[in-house]
């Protein structure tokens, strides 16, 4: 935890900066950080801020155009990209089951890391449980799952491979209140056994009591980088507010 004696850190990035390929502005701006083990991070800003892009550079989907990333202290053009994916997992809004049943999506990360059979169905039947997924899903495709239950099946699939860092991108919104709740909870247990957890949100009041840091993206730049104790919530949330009405009103006078 970033509380305790910083040791080194397990994700450094150093002035890393992406390019639009359309545009003049970059989508994100010399961001120097830092994240230690068992960090839980909210990664907020407004719409466009850049949070899916840095979320992307951390999945290494993207590269940047300049800066580096390092985790482990290894930079990562040095660590083949499957090796790299099996540590650090991203989470969509709207992951897909590409066809796949419920059963399978889970499974497929398992088997791809060479688990018998026995020890596969012992995960599915241990995650299932924790995130309360009912059995009767587990034949379902895709399209008879409702947005909701398709974001659970996506943390499902994640949290079974128990990675090092966990990136997730408003991955729980379409979900019901109580389980948004459950599964915050459990995010908060991996943690504090080590899992970093990165949750990018617009949903202050989801993630106020949960993170121990928080990230604000501005245009492109990390304006804040907070222990989470002390921010002033009230305050953040009405300058969200002022700097999206900015954002709207500037597109407005481009029309
Ligand atoms: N593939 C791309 N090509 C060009 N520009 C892009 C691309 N992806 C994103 N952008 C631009 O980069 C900026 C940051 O986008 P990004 O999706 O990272 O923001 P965000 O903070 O995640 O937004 P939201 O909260 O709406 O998901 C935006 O201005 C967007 O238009």
């Amino acid at each position: 935890m970033s509380s305790n004696p910083p040791s080194n850190p397990q994700l450094r990035l150093t002035n890393v900066s992406l390019q639009s390929k359309i545009g003049f502005q970059p989508i994100l701006q010399e961001i120097s950080l830092e994240v230690q083990r068992g960090d839980r991070i909210a990664l907020i800003g407004i719409s466009g801020a850049g949070k899916t892009s840095l979320l992307r550079l951390l999945n290494r989907l993207n590269s940047p155009s300049n800066g580096e990333i390092f985790f482990e202290e290894k930079n990562y053009t040095q660590i083949p990209v499957v090796q790299l994916r099996q540590q650090i997992t991203f989470v969509l809004s709207d992951s897909k089951l590409l066809g796949m049943t419920v059963r399978e999506a889970i499974s497929y990360p398992l088997q791809l890391r060479g688990l018998s059979e026995d020890d596969i169905s012992q995960q599915l039947t241990q995650w299932t449980e924790r995130l309360e997924i009912p059995s009767d899903w587990l034949n379902r495709t895709e399209v008879q799952l409702s947005t909701g239950q398709r974001q659970k099946i996506a943390i499902a699939r994640a949290l079974v491979i128990q990675p090092q860092i966990l990136l997730l991108d408003e991955p729980i919104t379409a979900l019901d209140v109580a389980s948004q709740k459950k599964i915050l909870n459990i995010l908060q247990t991996l943690s504090s056994d080590g899992m970093t957890v990165i949750f990018a949100t617009h949903h202050l009041d989801l993630i106020q009591d949960w993170g121990n840091r928080l990230w604000y993206l501005l245009q492109g730049k990390l304006v804040q980088d907070y222990p989470t104790r002390q921010i002033d919530w009230q305050a953040l949330k009405q300058q969200l507010m002022i700097t999206q009405q900015q954002d709207i009103q500037e597109w407005e006078s481009e029309d």
